[in-house]
């Protein structure tokens, strides 16, 4: 018989529930990071078999944002039983972050103390960049997006430049930052997005489908996602990295992840010497005509304007929330070191 607090009563035999949770944000290496998890730092984590959609799910059910509606036992048989004690089961969904319910339900649904959480934030930009040509690689596939691409002539200079004035006329609304991502997130407010519509100058075209367009940017708004988090789970639960500083120094900085492994007994082999993340999940954009390249030249004023209109004020509220929290002293500041 399967009761809701299942994830409570843990027992060998009973269904195992995942605890360990990598939570975002989509395009920060999270698959990279996910491999060097479950196959490279000898821990011995039960990954869930495949539960939907495409192969890729074993990394990312996706069940407390888009498939929540098959229910939890559909989520939990999953993972199946428990056969000891000392069993750590993972769910790597990275888009649980831009999803504003997620938090909720989880706390909801699992053994609340048990829960540990890592992240992986990367620049903003640069995060959105790669969500973007992810997109085009993809040949623009997902419901709505050539529509709402297409108003666009495809570029993200342009996309950039429009949605930053709407998402940042949201943020502005509120003076409580945990207030912010629940409304000016896409996918909650779909409404808001879906029925703005104004001219592209640009292009002579109206916006379509826009909330396709600002979740390319919403998922960037780390410090209004994580007040939003710290509502709802202890500082302590969480281990946040920095994709900078992955590429840089893997080995210091997955160093970050011991607290949330050890916390379940499990210890990490990081190595001795050259640790790198194994290369996951790159996309390439060779045939993709569509596809806006942007080098570092042309990508510094769509960067300038990104942070000065939406992404400042959010990287500053995310490097006090984590130094208030004691998660981290300090942090690179993207909007200066990448300007
Ligand atoms: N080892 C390693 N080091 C640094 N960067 C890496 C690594 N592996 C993958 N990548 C880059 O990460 C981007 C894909 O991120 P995700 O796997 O999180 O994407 S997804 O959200 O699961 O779709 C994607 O970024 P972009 O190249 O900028 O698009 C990958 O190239």
């Amino acid at each position: 018989e399967f009761s809701e607090s299942i994830c409570r009563e843990q027992a060998v035999g009973k269904p195992l529930c995942p605890e360990l949770f990598l939570l975002g944000v989509q395009k920060s290496a999270s698959t990279a990071f996910y491999y060097f998890l479950v196959e490279k730092a000898a821990l011995d984590i039960r990954v869930p078999k495949k539960l939907g959609r495409s192969p890729q799910l074993r990394k990312e059910p996706h069940y407390f944002n888009h498939l929540y509606e098959k229910g939890f036992e559909w989520y939990i048989n999953g993972y199946g039983l428990r056969k000891s004690m000392d069993e750590l089961a993972i769910d790597a969904s990275p888009d649980y972050t831009a999803h504003p319910h997620c938090a909720q339900r989880i706390k909801d649904a699992m053994n609340f103390e048990r829960l540990r959480f890592i992240i992986i934030f990367r620049e903003p930009v640069d995060r959105a960049y790669s969500w973007y040509r992810h997109c085009h690689s993809v040949g623009l596939k997902y419901p709505n997006y050539e529509d709402a691409f297409r108003s666009f002539d495809y570029k993200f200079s342009l996309m950039a430049k429009y949605a930053a004035e709407f998402i940042q006329n949201c943020v502005q609304m509120y003076s409580e930052p945990e207030l912010v991502f629940p409304t000016c997130a896409h996918r909650n407010s779909h409404f808001l997005y879906e029925k703005y519509s104004v001219p592209v100058e640009e292009t002579g075209m109206n916006t379509t489908s826009f909330q396709v367009i600002g979740m390319i940017f919403t998922e960037g708004l780390y410090g209004y996602i994580m007040s939003l988090w710290f509502e709802y789970f202890e500082p302590h639960q969480f281990c946040v990295l920095i994709y900078d500083n992955l590429v840089e120094d893997a080995r210091a900085e997955l160093e970050r992840i011991r607290p949330c492994l050890n916390f379940f007994g499990k210890e990490p082999v990081i190595g001795e010497d050259d640790v790198r993340l194994p290369t996951a999940n790159v996309k390439t954009c060779e045939n993709c005509p569509l596809y806006e390249e942007l080098d570092e030249e042309a990508i510094g004023p769509v960067r300038k304007r990104l942070n000065e209109r939406l992404y400042a004020k959010s990287n500053e509220l995310l490097r006090s929330l984590l130094k208030e929290h004691n998660l981290r002293d300090s942090m690179i500041e993207w909007e200066n070191n990448y300007n």
